[in-house]
């Protein structure tokens, strides 16, 4: 099981999501995410992080000439947007060498045709980063195909049953693993680590 802590923005949090055995840290260039994270921080914490864990940048509606310049100037591997990106936006993603997960609210996707299989999906509710979980039996009338993670109001308590009912490759969570509204806990991004592999 693929899991992505989403959202760090500290040294402490980061080493924490690590050490837990996440596959993937995330950071946050939506504008009004709070939280926002600064290219030149963003790289600083990207350096903490093995090869083996992807360091994946967030991004909501921003142009891909913007995403490309704060992806390479943070130094990540992966770049996942939560906008209306066309397919050649992903392409061109891809061609500069990023990984790339396209993120959509579960009504979208299974309103569109589906996407370039080359993109990882995360099928989340409609508020990204809200904390707030959707009916994945919703899912069943076309499940997704390939490499897709579940995103929206996991936590370390619901992530296990989520997992056994949606079967997801992956899963991906920010608020459940917070003390506070962008404020992330080590011990919860360990429980939620841990629930998620144990499911
Ligand atoms: O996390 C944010 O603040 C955010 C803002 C704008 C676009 C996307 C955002 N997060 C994307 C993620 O991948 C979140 O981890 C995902 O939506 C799940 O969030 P949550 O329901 O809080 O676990």
């Amino acid at each position: 099981m693929y899991v992505k802590i989403c959202g760090l923005r500290t040294a402490e949090t980061v080493d924490a999501a690590v050490e837990a055995g996440a596959d993937a840290v995330g950071f946050v260039f939506a504008p009004g995410s709070p939280r926002l994270i600064e290219a030149q921080a963003a790289c600083a914490l990207a350096a903490r992080v093995p090869g083996t864990v992807e360091t994946v940048g967030v991004f909501r509606g921003q142009p891909v000439e913007e995403v490309l310049a704060t992806a390479s100037s943070a130094r990540l591997t992966t770049i996942q947007l939560h906008g209306d990106e066309e397919d050649e936006d992903f392409e061109r993603l891809r061609a500069e060498g990023f990984r790339t997960i396209r993120a959509l609210s579960w009504d979208v996707y299974l309103a569109r045709a589906l996407t370039d299989p080359l993109d990882r999906l995360l099928i989340d509710a409609p508020l990204p980063g809200n904390g707030t979980r959707f009916d994945t039996d919703l899912l069943l009338d076309r499940p997704p195909r390939g490499f897709w993670l579940l995103a929206g109001g996991l936590d370390p308590a619901n992530v296990a049953g989520a997992v056994r009912s949606a079967a997801p490759k992956g899963v991906d969570v920010s608020s459940g693993v917070e003390s506070s509204k962008g404020v992330k806990s080590a011990d919860l991004i360990r429980r939620f680590v841990a629930a998620a592999r144990n499911a």
